[in-house]
């Protein structure tokens, strides 16, 4: 099913703006999304968006300061009727007059196309702020480090590395696993801080950073050359996916795991870790996104849409930090 509609919004109030829109939907699918453009290319210092659904008004998505935005909102029921209420902040009646709002409704529910956008606007936006300023993801094992991190470097045209990756290639191709094997954890631990120090002397990447990186007080030095996001996820939704894929390459993890012992395993290295994670410089809470995007199954957040907010998070320390970032050109 697919049903697209188009509303015109009307104008309320003029100061703030304020624009009140009331759309009904038949939806198979418990799901929505809601893009907002502005007619005279206006940059909306302020937006949010409001859903209703059965008297419950909730925020879909944290106000953004794009001109373009995006939301889902859900709704209990298969067939219900949802009431939009945009809050436009800061722009004046004649630069809202015209605005238009439209409402689509995929068989999913996402539209990957608006947030492929829409990470592609934000990485535009932040790119020159960001002068080659690498990314270093950090997060526990199966946290999507990897797979977030090629969306990302590709959003920004930085290059990409997986640490555990450059210590394979510096151990001649020997595996994680077996380096475990032959090293013990100490040894990996040494080649890992290796490549961390190689790799912060450079500019313009993301990198994935090993799972346990963070619990080398020595690593945080290298890290720090360039902004530390944490990408945290779940316990169960972790045990779900390394599990998927088979424990053998995880030398932290029983071979052939179960997904309760995963989980019991991960969150004993989550008690040790997580501490060390909390001085990530910005976090992207896989929880929190869902709460706010309405989305109750983790598996629909998509890797773009994690990337897409790593670079909201980045964008709002560069306002906030604005003054402190390093000025390294490359
Ligand atoms: N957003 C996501 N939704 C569902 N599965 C994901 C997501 N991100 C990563 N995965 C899957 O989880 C597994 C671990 O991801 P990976 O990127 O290798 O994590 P890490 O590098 O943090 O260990 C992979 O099988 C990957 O396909
Ligand atoms: O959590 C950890 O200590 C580890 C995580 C792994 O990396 P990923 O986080 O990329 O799986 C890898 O470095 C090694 O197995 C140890």
């Amino acid at each position: 099913m697919s049903v697209a509609m188009t509303g015109n919004l009307s104008l309320l109030s003029a100061s703030p703006g304020y624009l009140k829109t009331m759309v009904s939907i038949q939806v198979e699918r418990p799901s929505i999304a809601y893009t907002w453009s502005s007619a005279r290319n206006t940059a909306i210092p302020a937006l949010s968006v409001w859903s209703s659904s059965m008297e419950r008004w909730t925020l879909c998505r944290r106000p953004d300061a794009s001109r373009k935005t995006c939301c889902r909102c859900s709704c209990s029921s298969d067939f219900s009727a949802i009431e939009l209420q945009a809050d436009v902040i800061g722009a004046s009646s004649a630069e809202l007059q015209g605005a238009e709002a439209s409402f689509d409704v995929g068989s999913n529910g996402i539209l990957v196309e608006d947030y492929e956008e829409l990470l592609q606007n934000k990485a535009e936006k932040i790119r020159e702020q960001l002068n080659g300023t690498c990314i270093f993801l950090i997060g526990m094992m199966g946290s999507g480090k990897t797979t977030v991190g090629r969306v990302l470097s590709k959003s920004l045209g930085y290059y990409f590395f997986d640490s555990d990756e450059l210590v394979e290639q510096a151990a001649g191709g020997t595996s994680v696993a077996q380096i475990f094997e032959e090293s013990d954890e100490e040894g990996f631990r040494k080649a890992e801080t290796e490549v961390l120090r190689q790799l912060s002397a450079l500019g313009r990447l993301v990198v994935a950073t090993g799972g346990g990186a963070v619990i080398e007080p020595h690593n945080w030095g290298y890290l720090r050359h360039g902004i530390v996001v944490w990408l945290n996820v779940p316990l169960d939704a972790l045990a779900k996916r390394v599990t998927a894929v088979g424990t053998e390459s995880r030398p932290l993890l029983p071979p052939d795991a179960a997904q309760h012992q995963a989980f019991a395993h991960l969150s004993k290295l989550l008690e040790q870790r997580g501490a060390a994670y909390g001085h990530a410089d910005a976090t992207v809470s896989i929880q929190v996104l869902a709460e706010e995007l309405g989305i109750v199954d983790y598996s629909e957040i998509t890797p773009t849409m994690i990337a897409l907010q790593v670079l909201e998070e980045i964008d709002r320390l560069l306002i906030e930090k604005e003054c402190k970032m390093p000025k390294v050109h490359y």
